[in-house]
């Protein structure tokens, strides 16, 4: 059956310990739609990644990827639906670039490490688009920060997901590599349909990328809607206890906000 609801969470809890983190968090994300989820430091939108993306598994409520819920996927069959850029998108150390995009194919190989088809020429073809072919025989280490983040994206990009999780992909470039990773994610976005779910700090990021943006707020949600439904003075005293400047971008016509 075909799903226009890509992600769905009811009623979720998260339990740590005797804090409850998470809160009766229900949202939904539309197929090719990109969500953003915005809050202040520990307000649990990194816990809410791993329930989403099936790392761990909530205390109350269910989570379902195209009307199934999560727990009845195995890992590899995830892996073939979701990727995850982490914050820290540092590769595992000791492998070149190639070998890190090749990981991307992990999904869709059976325990001798073969796959039925032959990726080699997926994996040029990303290594090329993420201008990585130059760097591809570079063990990881040996990169910059940015170049890491490329390379960590290069494997996500080999893993053909449908939904893809970034956890504050941003954190460690510079605004000219924040905006190319996220031009890079919209237009794959945009070309193959795909799903994206992003934690996000900047706020001005936010309103020029995400269709749709969710604010959490000490674990619970405090509200989900357009950039120009949320990115409002009122909502964000709410949530970070500013009061900011809101203006309309001249261009895009999304709100930016002056601090
Ligand atoms: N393993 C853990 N053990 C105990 N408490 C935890 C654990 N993981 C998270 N927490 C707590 O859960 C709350 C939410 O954390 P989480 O990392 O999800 O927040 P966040 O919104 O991603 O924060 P940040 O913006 O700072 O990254 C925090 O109060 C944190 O201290």
């Amino acid at each position: 059956m075909e799903h226009r609801v890509m992600l769905q969470a009811a009623g979720v809890d998260k339990r740590i310990g005797s804090r409850l983190v998470l809160r009766g968090v229900s949202l939904q994300v539309q197929k090719g739609e990109f969500f953003g989820i915005i809050g202040p430091n520990g307000s649990g939108k990194s816990t809410l990644i791993k329930l989403l993306s099936g790392v761990e598994p909530p205390s109350a409520g269910e989570i379902l990827l195209q009307g199934t819920n999560l727990a009845q996927f195995s890992g590899k069959q995830l892996a073939q639906h979701i990727a995850v850029l982490p914050q820290e998108a540092l590769p595992p150390v000791g492998f070149t670039v190639r070998e890190v995009a090749e990981m991307g194919r992990y999904p869709y190989q059976n325990w001798l490490g073969e796959e039925r088809t032959d990726a080699g020429e997926l994996i040029d073809q990303v290594l090329a688009d993420l201008d990585l072919t130059e760097l591809a025989d570079r063990p990881v280490e040996a990169l910059s920060g940015g170049e890491r983040q490329r390379a960590a994206l290069a494997k996500v990009t080999v893993q053909q997901p449908d939904l893809l999780m970034l956890d504050e992909p941003t954190t460690y470039l510079d605004i000219g590599y924040q905006q190319q990773m996220m031009d890079y994610v919209r237009a794959w976005q945009r070309s193959a349909g795909l799903t994206v779910v992003a934690v996000l700090h900047d706020l001005n990021l936010a309103a020029l990328y995400c269709d749709r943006i969710m604010v959490l707020c000490e674990g619970e949600v405090l509200a989900t809607g357009t950039p120009e439904t949320i990115i409002r003075a009122e909502i964000l005293e709410q949530a970070y206890g500013i009061r900011p400047t809101i203006v309309v971008h001249p261009q895009r016509q999304v709100p930016q906000i002056l601090l």
